[in-house]
């Protein structure tokens, strides 16, 4: 009927704190009704590994080649992500056979848009073979064919989300504030800009780890008893990322946390959840417009400091700041619920990137499309 399609899709960003798998109804273009989610965790044992696969991917040249521990990481990663949907289907009381696809991010290891080089651990095929469901993975890789950062690509979804959205204010700006932060500005024409706007929680994360031995900072806590250190700010946000004449994507590794002996553990939080909100200010200078509002998604919004951050400097430019929930979305299921998007376009060989997103020649689909060979 209608050509709506069922899809699931499924996101491990580069926060690496576990898998998301969301449920979404759409026809691939401007219809799309949300459905279930569930996050699943990784344990502190496999995010080890995680962090692993990331040093040894540095020494890959050619996409296709896995070093080190990354043969053995990428199968035990799809298995994982074969679990979460096994769950997540029981849970729903779905069948695999009510699902016409999945969109398979995988765990980015290697992000080097300079060298059109982007590396996705995650098999598509044998996720199709454990589940018993055709399969849309490596989406990036298409992108960057065509000359594209292979990144963000949530930008086509955001523009189908702000079509319905339940609150007058244009231009809009949708910020998914991860490990990374990216932004999406679509016009009052519907017009659509999009880039990464800089490093999100990753840097936070980095700090209270290694610092404190905690994997995050829950609600921006650590950060709320601490003060901006205005020098060590400005160290990151005088980076040439922010004044390029080109906006670039950014791996994991660009930005680096702060030495042990460069702050104490609260104002570095704090330091670092203001560069976050400064980053995402900052980069927006790049926008055709300023936007009426910013809709927030991603695990950023949680944190508490980071989020006044963000309101007083947005609202300096007269701009509003709000939660994904506060306009009836969903800010932790926002990045699968995109991939499940994705692939039904990709499926349709509707274009994922186009050039105001991810610099690429022209709009351009992708994805490589598995069905099941063999079950379990
Ligand atoms: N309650 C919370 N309080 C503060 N921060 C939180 C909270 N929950 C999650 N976060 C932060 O959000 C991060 C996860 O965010 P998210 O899942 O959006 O990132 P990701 O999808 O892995 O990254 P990316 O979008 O860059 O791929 C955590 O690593 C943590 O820093
Ligand atoms: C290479 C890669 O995995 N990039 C991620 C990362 O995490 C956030 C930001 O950097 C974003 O550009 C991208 O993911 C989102 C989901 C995207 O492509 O839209």
């Amino acid at each position: 009927m209608d050509g709506m399609k069922t899809a699931i899709g499924l996101m491990s960003g580069t926060s690496m704190d576990g898998i998301d798998v969301a449920l979404l109804r759409t026809d691939g273009q401007g219809r799309v009704e949300r459905g279930a989610f569930l996050g699943v965790a990784y344990e502190p044992a496999f995010r080890e590994k995680l962090k692993q696969a990331l040093q040894d991917a540095t020494a890959i040249r050619e996409r296709a080649e896995r070093p080190g521990t990354l043969t053995a990481v990428e199968r035990e990663l799809t298995e994982r992500h074969a679990v979460a949907i096994r769950d997540f289907l029981r849970q729903n009381d779905l069948s695999a056979s009510d699902i016409h696809v999945i969109g398979f991010h995988g765990q980015t290891v290697l992000h080097r848009p300079d060298e059109a080089l982007t590396v996705q651990l995650g098999d598509g095929q044998r996720l199709a073979d454990l589940t018993g469901i055709a399969v849309v993975s490596d989406m990036r890789a298409n992108d960057m064919v065509h000359g594209g950062q292979g990144a963000p690509l949530v930008p086509a979804y955001h523009a189908a989300l702000a079509e319905g959205l339940v609150v007058p204010e244009r231009p809009v700006c949708f910020v998914n504030i991860g490990g990374i932060s990216n932004l999406t500005f679509i016009g009052r024409d519907g017009a659509l800009m999009a880039f990464d706007s800089g490093p999100g929680n990753n840097l936070i994360d980095q700090w209270v780890e290694a610092q404190a031995g905690i994997p995050f900072d829950q609600g921006g806590m650590i950060a709320s008893e601490g003060q901006v250190m205005a020098a060590l700010a400005e160290s990151y946000l005088a980076s040439p990322f922010f004044t390029a004449e080109t906006r670039r994507s950014l791996d994991r590794n660009d930005f680096l946390p702060p030495r042990g002996d460069q702050a104490e553990l609260a104002d570095g939080a704090r330091t670092l959840a203001y560069v976050a909100a400064a980053a995402i200010m900052t980069s927006a200078g790049h926008l055709p417009e300023a936007p009426a509002l910013y809709v927030i998604c991603g695990g950023g919004r949680l944190n508490a400091v980071l989020m006044a951050d963000l309101a007083r400097l947005a609202g300096e430019r007269g701009a509003k700041v709000v939660s994904a929930e506060d306009v009836s979305l969903d800010g932790d299921a926002m990045e699968a619920e995109a991939w499940a998007y994705l692939a039904v376009r990709a499926m349709q060989g509707l274009p994922l990137t186009f050039p105001n997103t991810t610099g690429t020649s022209a709009p351009v689909s992708g994805g490589r499309i598995t069905t099941p060979q063999k079950i379990g």
